[in-house]
């Protein structure tokens, strides 16, 4: 049997199997079985392990984050993708019409941010799929003429590869030990699984000997395989709607339930300028201006960080790489600031979005 049809096999059993005290033990190894082997489907093709760039259709990144496009072929990806940009990308209404990946560059409120055109993908694509991996942000992209059941398809897709869509990393902590047994931890009562399940889970990873810490009620016996498993992504999504112009408004009110979704035409360019500020929000990222001795900041041209790497030092290095070693301290104007006339601080302090900084050489 092929690891396919081994998957295959699993999901049609669990299917069948319904969830209650007495299967959840039955229902824990199934699905580390299944992530096992979905592991098998992802590490051949390279691309699955430490968030490594995607085999064959990768490209260099340039600007401070990227945006992969994903969807069926023909949802309208490389129409969005030349307006954004004014980068060609070729257009047909032919299926398969971008055949690799194709980057483009838009700036938005100071910040390059790279846009990846993407080939439309077709079940399996893991070429496709392995290039999303490395996206700081992903559009899922959608014909509102097709079937709503394309957006599950896609969505299994990419958590077959290991991305998870618009989630955080489970609280839960898995420590191995030499002996003792298993001791399971939680903080809060848990709702969406038993020690049962977990202990399941556990036995199917041969790990008889840890402690494990759980801080989240809703932890489910899936994020406990991706703990164990480790080699998760969690990438934030949106779901472009396009191609409202060809659907009536009651329709669209309909489409406007679909969480973390923005309803856009392309072709006709209809509320593209709600979907680049959802954009923005979604990459979340921090700008910083600069302030040269005696002078206003500059504000035409902030230095753009990420997130978790916006400390004064990622600043400095952002400049060039010297200039952390040449200061002697920094002063602060903004919202990470504690009073309004400035703040002295040093490397470590970390920066939020819209802050002033002026760096004090030695
Ligand atoms: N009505 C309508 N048609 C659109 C819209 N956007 C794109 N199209 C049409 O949809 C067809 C496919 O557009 P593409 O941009 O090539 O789609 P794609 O997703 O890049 O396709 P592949 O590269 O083949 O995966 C073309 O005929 C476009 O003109 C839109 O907003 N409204
Ligand atoms: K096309
Ligand atoms: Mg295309």
């Amino acid at each position: 049997m092929t690891t396919v049809q081994k998957i295959k096999e699993i999901e049609d059993e669990m299917a069948k199997t319904q969830k209650n005290k007495a299967t959840s033990y039955h229902l824990g190894q199934l699905k580390a079985k299944l992530a096992k082997l979905r592991r098998e489907l992802i590490s051949p093709s390279g691309g699955g392990g430490g968030g490594g760039a995607g085999v064959g259709f990768d490209v260099a990144r340039t600007g401070v984050a990227s945006v992969g496009f994903v969807g069926f072929p023909s949802v309208g990806k490389s129409t969005l993708m030349s307006k954004l940009t004014g980068t060609h990308s070729e257009v047909s209404e032919i299926d398969f019409t971008t055949l690799t990946t194709v980057p483009g560059t838009v700036k938005v409120h100071g910040a390059p941010i790279q846009i990846l055109d993407l080939p439309g993908i077709i079940e399996g694509a893991n070429d496709v799929i392995a290039v999303a991996r490395t996206c700081n942000l992903i559009f899922i992209v959608l014909d509102v003429l097709k079937p709503l059941g394309d957006k599950k398809i896609i969505e299994g897709e990419l958590e077959g590869f290991g991305i998870r869509l618009n989630k955080k990393p489970p609280s839960i902590l898995v420590r191995k030990k030499e002996k003792g047994g298993i001791a399971i931890t939680n903080t809060v009562p848990l709702t969406n699984v038993d020690q049962d399940e977990i202990k399941a889970v556990l036995s199917e990873y041969k790990l008889s000997n840890c402690d494990v810490t759980i801080r989240e009620p809703n932890i489910t016996a899936d994020d406990l395989v991706d703990v164990i498993e480790g080699n998760r992504v969690y990438i934030p999504a949106i779901y472009v709607l396009n191609k409202i112009d060809a659907i009536s408004i009651e329709e669209l009110d309909l489409l406007y339930k679909i969480p973390h979704s923005v309803p856009i035409s392309s072709r006709e360019w209809l509320n593209v300028d709600e979907l680049i500020e959802y954009m923005w929000e979604a990459l979340d990222l921090v700008r910083v201006y600069t302030k040269p001795r005696g002078l206003s900041p500059d504000y035409s041209q902030p230095v753009v960080l990420r997130r978790g790497k916006c400390s004064v030092e990622d600043f400095c290095n952002a400049i060039h790489k010297e200039i952390a070693k040449q200061m002697k301290y920094a002063i602060v104007w903004g919202a990470s600031a504690k009073h309004s006339r400035g703040q002295k601080v040093g490397l470590d302090h970390i920066l939020e979005d819209e802050d002033v900084v002026h760096i004090s050489k030695k």
